[in-house]
């Protein structure tokens, strides 16, 4: 056990590709933690998927032990945070556990849209903040600058910002002493019941659940009981350890310290995030300020190309779930798809990231139906219904009105490109709050329905500004509108994955532009098809594909058998990659290509 005054507890904040998990890396390197040739490349991005696209998804943990220019030796706990959007509430909670922040902010770029809403996070939590200004081996560098627009933009004091390399090292000492000279020690009491926040819990194959904690109180020691005081539940606390970054037994954790423990959890939906755990007996009374679980905000449907694989894909996502309690599932059986899973997610990098696990590591190939949010639906006899999939809509005649979550929108883009970001907001049925400057950088907030934001809005945002803006997003609650289903027909049959909820106003020209879309991904058949969108039972727009005798060896004349096998081999996998409606054969690509707007 390590006292008080000589631990510092902190979490690193920064936009995406800043710097965060290459500085993490450093601090590790530099302190010895880890021999050089144990050093994997960016060591807390643990999974694959993580590593390929360079995000950090869940929130990671290393002590370092550090001997200070002082000579005295300090504990430091890192809780490395998530920096995407989506992942904003695992942020939120690990930031209870620690009481400072480096901000990192890449000095060739500034300050962008996640270094404001997670610094923000770290006001929130109280948190004493150290800004680091990062990447200053490059040409571009421009300390002065960015010091002067944390000041401006974010009004905390900058002039002792530490100027590093997270690449060549330098600055990483300054670093160190900073967070021992700057940071507060924790606070706590060694003689008062345990009292611990539970950080994250995640499953691991050999431990069962491994939960990570935040002593706040007391003792957490290896044999004791202990009890999860949201529900009451006793557990036996089998191991305590810490990660240095790999797992270290020790035989106990006292106050202001972080580290794990298991206890033969069989599932993380048995452990909640922000719970306070105690003593069996004699516990403390006084429960942590409880965090509110991860709720998903969008949800699609899964289902598997090949519908043999349905069995495959339920044991995947029963795998997943175990391990991420923000993930939400049910059956669902679609007319169009078979049967498949209705399933939440916390946002869409979330939602690509399962579909891209489960296709990669399960080796399941999907279609992915159109994301959509949560409707509240109210009926005319004062019922409201949460809407989560546009095929359950309700009969209209019973519905009253309906309402739609709206988000806060914040964007820094610089100015050259604001006019057109104006406008993509605009088309999406954004309303202005608010248009400041930053130095060459605008800042501007919208109000925004989410349903516009899902699908393909940061992808919109990206080309418009050539990856320039950034983006970041909070909830703010539901709104009412005129909004209704629009259904999309097929040779006269309704294909209910492609059903999406419109505003009315808007309901002719997204139904034409889905009509075009899908007459060019539909491959030509020996029969005319009408396609069509409709509402209730009006048609509101239609295409027609024009019949096709398709024979793909027609171009081979006569002679070369083997070359004509070839070719209807290769048109029977391509069958394999669609579905059949009615007498339609739909492509995979379809559903996601559908719905893309071009504006
Ligand atoms: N030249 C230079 N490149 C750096 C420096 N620090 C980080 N990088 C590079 O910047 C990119 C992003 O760094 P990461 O550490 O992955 O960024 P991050 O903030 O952790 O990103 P996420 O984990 O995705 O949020 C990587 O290609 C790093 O190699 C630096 O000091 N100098």
């Amino acid at each position: 056990m390590t006292d008080l005054a000589h631990i510092r507890n902190f979490s690193i904040v920064a936009h995406i590709d800043h710097g965060k998990s290459t500085l993490a890396d450093r601090l590790i390197q530099e302190t010895g933690t880890v021999q050089d040739r144990d050093m994997k490349e960016q060591l807390l991005d643990s999974m694959d998927i993580e590593r390929e696209r360079g995000i950090t998804i869940k929130a990671n943990t290393v002590r370092i032990d550090y001997t200070a220019d002082n000579g005295e030796k300090y504990v430091l706990n890192l809780i490395d945070t998530p920096g995407h959007v989506d992942f904003a509430y695992e942020v939120s909670r690990s930031m209870r556990a620690v009481e400072g922040s480096l901000l990192v902010v890449d000095s060739t770029q500034g300050v962008e849209a996640q270094t404001l809403a997670n610094v923000y996070q770290a006001i929130d939590a109280d948190h004493e903040i150290v800004p680091v200004l990062n990447k200053i081996d490059l040409p571009a560098s421009d300390c002065d600058r960015v010091a002067e627009q944390i000041e401006d933009v974010i009004g905390i004091d900058a002039t002792d910002a530490i100027q590093v390399s997270a690449k060549t090292g330098q600055g990483i000492h300054e670093t160190l002493e900073a967070i021992v000279q700057k940071l507060p020690a924790p606070q706590g009491n060694l003689d008062a019941p345990l009292k611990a926040m539970l950080v994250d819990s995640w499953y691991d194959a050999y431990l069962g659940v491994i939960v990570l904690v935040r002593i706040m109180d007391g003792t957490l020691k290896k044999g004791m009981r202990v009890k999860f005081m949201s529900n009451g539940t006793l557990h036996h606390v089998d191991r305590v350890g810490v990660f240095r970054p790999a797992m270290q037994m020790v035989d106990s954790l006292g106050p202001g310290e972080i580290g794990f423990l298991t206890a033969s959890i069989k599932q993380v939906r048995d452990t909640r995030v922000g719970d306070t755990i105690t003593n069996d007996r004699n516990g403390t009374d006084k429960a942590l300020p409880g965090f509110k679980p991860a709720q998903p905000v969008v949800f699609c449907g899964l289902f598997p190309v090949d519908s043999a694989e349905f069995e495959d894909l339920r044991d995947a996502i029963e795998k997943l779930a175990l391990n991420d309690a923000s993930f939400s599932y049910e059956m669902e059986t679609s007319a169009a798809l078979g049967f498949g899973f209705r399933c939440g997610f916390l946002g869409l990098l979330h939602l690509e990231v399962i579909r891209d696990r489960i296709e990669r590591e399960y080796d399941i190939e999907l279609i992915t139906t159109a994301p959509s949010v949560i409707y509240h639906v109210f009926m005319k006899d004062g019922e409201m219904i949460e809407l989560h999939n546009p095929a359950d809509m309700p009969d209209l005649s019973k519905v009253d009105h309906l309402e739609e979550p709206r988000i806060k929108a914040t964007i820094l883009v610089p100015d050259e490109y604001l006019g057109d970001v104006l406008k993509l907001c605009q088309d999406r049925r954004g309303i202005q709050m608010d248009l400041t400057y930053a130095g060459q950088r605008a800042m501007v907030v919208y109000d925004l329905p989410l349903n516009e934001v899902v699908f393909d809005f940061y992808d919109r945002l990206k080309s418009v500004t050539k990856g320039y803006a950034s983006f970041d997003y909070q909830m703010t609650g539901y709104r009412e509108d005129a909004l209704v289903k629009m259904s999309i027909l097929v040779n006269d049959e309704p294909v209910d994955a492609l059903s999406t909820m419109v505003h009315r106003d808007r309901a002719e020209m997204r139904g034409r532009a889905m009509c075009e879309k899908l007459k060019d991904l539909i491959p030509r058949h020996m029969f005319k098809i009408p396609i069509q969108a409709a509402i209730g039972g009006k048609v509101i727009a239609r295409e027609t594909l024009s019949a096709l005798r398709k024979d793909v060896t027609a171009k081979c004349y006569g002679g070369d058998a083997t070359r004509k096998r070839k070719l209807l081999d290769k048109q029977k996998a391509g069958k394999k990659k669609m579905r059949q409606f009615g007498k339609v054969d739909i492509p995979q690509e379809a559903f996601i290509s559908a719905l893309k707007m071009d504006s």
